[in-house]
C-alpha cells in the first residue's frame, strides 16, 4: 500500500529529529515541507506569530482545533508551563495517529492530549468529560467556515472567559471571510491582525487574534 504524504513527514521525523526534542520536531518538519513536499502545517513564519502570542497568553489551559501531524501541537506544547495543558482535536483518525507518534517523539505527550472527532461534539464535552472549567487560549486551523459555529459554540459552553485569547489560521488562503465579518463586528472582541504568508510559500496569508472581553 502506497505511504501517505503524512506517513512520510512521519518517518522523516522519526529519522532525522532528535527524540525528546521538540524544538528539533518543529525543525524538522519545516525542513522537509520546504524541500521535499508541502503541507498544511502553521509553518515557521506564521509560527513565529503563534510562539509569541501564546508567550504574551502564559496559558494553563490552551484548545487547538485542527491537530493534522501535530506541528502546531508541539510547537505550542514546548513552550507551555510543566502544569499547563493542551487539548487538540482532530477528526480525521488517520492524521490523529501521525501526530500521537510525532508529539510523543517531541515528549510532549504529558501536555498534550488529542481528542478524535468532529469539534461539534467534542466541544460540548470539555468541560464535564475533559474536566476544563474555562480556556485562557484557543487555536483555530481546522475547517475555515467552522471557525465562526465553534466560536459561537465555545462561547454557549462557558468556555470562553474575560481575557480568552482566540488566534485564527489562515485568514487570507484559503481564507475565512464569514468568520472575519462576525469577528470584527462582535463587541465582545477586540481583534488584531497578523498578515504573513501561506506556510512554505510566498501567497500572502494573515491571523486574527481576537480577545475575549466577557
Ligand atoms: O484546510 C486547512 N486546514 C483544515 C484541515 C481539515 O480540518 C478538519 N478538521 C480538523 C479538526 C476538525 C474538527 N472538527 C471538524 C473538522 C476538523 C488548511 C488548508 C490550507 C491550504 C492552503 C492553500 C492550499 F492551496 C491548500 C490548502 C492551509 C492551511 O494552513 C490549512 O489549515
Ligand atoms: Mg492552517
Amino acid at each position: 500500500m502506497d505511504q501517505s504524504k503524512e506517513q512520510r513527514i512521519l518517518n522523516f521525523v522519526l529519522q532525522n529529529a532528535v527524540r525528546g526534542d521538540p524544538q528539533s520536531v518543529v525543525d524538522t518538519i519545516d525542513k522537509y515541507c520546504s524541500q521535499k513536499e508541502w503541507a498544511m502545517n502553521v509553518g515557521d513564519e506564521k509560527g513565529l506569530i503563534l510562539d509569541k502570542i501564546l508567550e504574551e497568553a502564559k496559558p494553563s489551559t490552551s484548545l487547538e482545533l485542527g491537530t493534522y501531524c501535530g506541528y502546531s501541537a508541539v510547537r505550542m506544547a514546548r513552550l507551555l508551563k510543566p502544569s499547563a495543558r493542551l487539548l487538540t482535536i482532530e477528526f480525521n483518525p488517520k492524521f490523529a495517529a501521525i501526530a500521537k507518534q510525532i508529539i510523543e517523539f517531541a515528549g510532549v505527550q504529558e501536555k498534550v492530549k488529542i481528542l478524535e472527532g468532529p469539534s461539534e461534539e467534542i466541544i460540548p464535552q470539555l468541560k464535564k468529560k475533559h474536566e476544563v472549567d474555562t480556556l485562557d487560549f484557543v487555536f483555530l486551523d481546522h475547517w475555515k467556515e467552522r471557525y465562526t459555529p465553534d466560536t459561537i459554540l465555545l462561547q454557549e459552553c462557558g468556555l470562553l472567559r474575560k481575557g480568552t485569547v482566540i488566534l485564527a489560521d489562515n485568514i487570507i488562503c484559503p481564507g475565512a471571510p464569514e468568520f472575519i465579518n462576525y469577528i470584527r463586528n462582535n463587541s465582545h472582541f477586540v481583534c488584531t491582525n497578523y498578515p504573513s504568508h501561506l506556510e512554505y510559500m510566498k501567497v500572502k496569508d494573515a491571523m486574527e487574534k481576537a480577545v475575549f472581553l466577557g
